[in-house]
């Protein structure tokens, strides 16, 4: 059965234990995990099938970046593992996620969710400004989404701030929103963020949270507040 809660949980560590001692104070049933660049090039595949062996849904993150025919054939690799939702990103173009709905499109069974990653959630105006971008975060993840919507794609990683904006224009996209930060706890590298509750009110589809959970002294607790926050 499908999980129904919003929670992804950023499994960023340097070794399978480690991730695994984490999933092994989650349950499934609150949460799915992410793996992301440094435990893929640590541990590969295996990593995410034994997170599935363990009931887990898996958003593999590894944010494809390349030509059409490379990353259209990476995603294909990401689905015949299974994983749940697998991300590329926007600024790669129009030809390339087009090519990546496509090759989904030609598979039998079940297929992951295409998501596309508009501006990274560590980025401000200053970032944008720095690689050639004279514009507000929230204008060029607008423009990125429009992309993604004409591709094809089923969703967009973007901070929640954006989410009101996206949802009034492509409400079809489901919004995978990292930068999540309960309150009081620190900003990190992060720099658009929203609280757990604050994201699901203005339209967040799935809340990612690495450190305010991997990194809490009791992790499993961390969780069940975060449940809670979002419950009440
Ligand atoms: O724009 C983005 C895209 C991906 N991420 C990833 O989400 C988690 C966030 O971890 P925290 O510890 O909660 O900051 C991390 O794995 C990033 O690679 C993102 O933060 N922003």
């Amino acid at each position: 059965m499908s999980c129904q809660t919003p929670i992804i949980v950023a499994l960023d560590f340097p070794s399978r234990d480690a991730a695994l001692d984490l999933a092994a104070r989650l349950d499934p049933a609150l949460c799915r995990v992410k793996v992301g660049k440094e435990l893929f090039t640590r541990c590969g595949p295996a990593i995410v099938e034994t997170l599935q062996a363990q009931g887990f849904e898996v958003f593999l993150d590894l944010k494809f970046h390349d030509i059409p025919n490379t990353t259209a054939m990476a995603v294909k690799a990401a689905a015949e593992l299974g994983v749940w939702m697998v991300n590329v990103h926007c600024s790669g173009g129009l030809r390339m996620m087009a090519a990546c709905r496509e090759t989904l499109d030609t598979l039998n069974g079940p297929k992951p969710l295409l998501i596309g990653v508009t501006v990274l959630t560590s980025m401000e105006r200053s970032d944008l400004a720095g690689i050639g971008l004279d514009v507000e975060p929230q204008a060029q993840v607008l423009r990125l989404a429009g992309l993604a919507a004409e591709a094809g794609l089923d969703g967009l990683v973007c901070s929640a701030q954006e989410a009101p904006a996206l949802k009034a224009v492509q409400p079809q996209l489901q919004l995978v929103t990292p930068g999540i930060r309960p309150a009081g706890s620190a900003q990190d590298d992060q720099r658009r963020i929203l609280t757990p509750r604050q994201a699901l009110d203005v339209g967040s589809d799935y809340l990612v949270i690495g450190r305010p959970i991997s990194q809490a002294a009791d992790p499993a607790a961390a969780l069940a507040a975060v449940v809670a926050e979002l419950r009440g």
